[in-house]
């Protein structure tokens, strides 16, 4: 077992530190945020993500599993070394490596033991690791021989620890056989295939699987939203498309469209990248361009239903960009909620944990509700934004027992059409026909 040192403690370095310990390694994780590493120390998860504060007391009783804000500390007996600090995106929608910079001259300054491997789990565009290298190499103290490695996450956020051990592939990008040989072995105790390539291909895996998820988002959203005008049903169409194994039946739920901390800026970075190389990326810049009017399709559908929304009540059910986690990087509601207050709506929101975050972000214009039956009081109309299980198991009389009109605008087609049919709403949702029926008119 090998003595492991993680840079960064947010979603991806936290849960792989969690789950390296957890097979054995001793792991040692630093971040430079004083606040989070005492909570971690404490066994307290700084972020939501399901089963991480359980694998996080284990192995802290363990003995395998510490904290610290000192690099030096970390770095200094590590036999492996994995960057897992930010990447967000700059103003240009390139990556910011201002935070892997850092991490990479804190690495130099501090590494003694000869043949330290260092693995880049960070999303960074073509050539970075090669960048790493130079800059550890630049504020070494003292001779020390490392290699790099380029090692790219694929873990999703709501099911993080899952993905630790049940993922399809590790991708390991390395110039020589040793180092490469040095991660699959830290990883081996997982039992996921491993995919062994050079440095380039492995960075542009990441970018591609993450750009080609997106592509097909965006895909199924503009069959959605053509469904809606032709009379077809999305989900049938998606259903059946995926039946074909060539297709497959994954990323097809149409909806109003990606958000997070990655798709959103990964397929950014890589038209730059692209574009660094004079390749003009068209597909992906069609992908980005769909997806920004998919986050806003619930607003258009409640203007055109309403007219005006000024002075109405609007409900916002679910904050988060995807159930399962805490985080609001680019989530859809962000967007919706500042149009909504634009256009003089006044906005009731609730989220299971995304709240605190969201209250950063899109500020204090917006009631945060702590039930959903508080968000949904008196509301003239109602949007579901995160598909939170809460959400879906909601009885559907609940919309009318609550609302002043229940008029329902369901951004994640939560709800069957068979079941809406049976009670007194009315129900718009994403590529299928609305429901009319049991309109109360306005
Ligand atoms: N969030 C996700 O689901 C996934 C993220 N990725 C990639 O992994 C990388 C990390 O993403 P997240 O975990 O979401 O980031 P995050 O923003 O949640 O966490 C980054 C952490 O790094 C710390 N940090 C920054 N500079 C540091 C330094 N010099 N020394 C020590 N700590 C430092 C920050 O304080 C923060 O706690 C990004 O490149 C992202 O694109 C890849 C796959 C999945
Ligand atoms: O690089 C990353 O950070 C990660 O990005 C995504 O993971 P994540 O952003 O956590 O969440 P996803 O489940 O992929 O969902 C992303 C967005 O797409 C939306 N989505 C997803 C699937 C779908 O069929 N339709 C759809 O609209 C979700 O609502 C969400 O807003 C990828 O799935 C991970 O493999 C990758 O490691």
């Amino acid at each position: 077992m090998k003595k492991i040192a993680v840079v960064g403690t947010g979603y991806v370095g936290l849960v792989t530190g969690v789950c390296l310990s957890d097979i054995g390694h001793h792991v040692t994780c630093v971040d430079i945020d004083e606040r989070k590493v005492e909570k971690m120390k404490q066994g307290i998860s700084p972020i939501y993500e399901p089963g991480l504060d359980e694998l996080m007391k284990r192995n802290i009783e363990r003995g395998r599993l510490h904290f610290t804000t000192s690099h030096e500390e970390a770095f200094r007996d590590a036999e492996v070394i994995y960057i897992a600090v930010g990447t967000p995106q700059k103003e240009d929608g390139s990556a910011d490596l201002r935070f892997v910079e850092q991490a990479a001259r804190d690495i130099g300054a501090h590494i003694e033991r000869d043949g330290v491997v260092i693995a880049t789990k960070s999303t960074v565009p073509v050539g970075t690791n090669e960048k790493i290298r130079a800059w550890i190499q630049q504020h070494l103290q003292r001779p020390v021989r490392f290699d790099i490695v380029s090692n790219p996450e694929f873990l999703r956020e709501g099911s993080a620890i899952y993905d630790m051990f049940h993922g399809d592939r590790i991708v390991i990008g390395a110039g020589n056989e040793r180092a490469a040989a040095v991660i699959e072995e830290v990883n081996k105790p997982f039992g996921i295939p491993i995919f062994k390539t050079d440095i380039y291909s492995a960075e542009m895996i990441k970018y591609a699987s993450n750009a080609f998820l997106a592509t097909r988002i965006s895909f199924i959203n503009e069959i959605a939203n053509i469904c809606e005008k032709v009379g077809a049903n999305v989900e049938d169409v998606a259903y059946g498309m995926g039946l074909d194994t060539r297709i497959g039946p994954q990323f097809l739920r149409a909806g109003i469209g990606y958000g997070g901390s990655c798709f959103p800026k990964d397929t950014k970075a890589l038209v730059q990248i692209a574009g660094d190389v004079d390749h003009q990326f068209e597909l992906l810049e069609a992908v980005i361009k769909v997806n920004n009017k998919q986050q806003l399709k619930l607003v258009e559908k409640a203007r055109s239903r309403f007219g005006s929304l000024r002075g109405k009540r609007v409900a916002l059910l679910g904050l988060a960009f995807k159930p399962n986690t805490d985080d609001m990087r680019q989530a859809a509601s962000i967007v919706i909620a500042r149009e909504l207050l634009q256009d003089g709506a006044s906005v009731a929101a609730y989220d299971p944990v995304a709240t605190e975050n969201a209250k950063r972000i899109i500020g204090d214009e917006v009631v945060y509700a702590s039930s959903v039956e508080e968000a949904l009081t008196d509301a003239d109309l109602a949007m579901i934004v995160t598909e939170w299980e809460e959400i879906k198991q909601l009885p559907l009389d609940l919309y009318a027992k609550y609302m002043k009109t229940p008029i329902v605008f369901d951004g994640r087609n939560c709800y069957p059409l068979e079941e809406v049919k049976k009670h007194a709403i009315e129900y718009h949702s994403i590529g299928r026909q609305s429901v009319l029926t049991n309109v109360v008119s306005i």
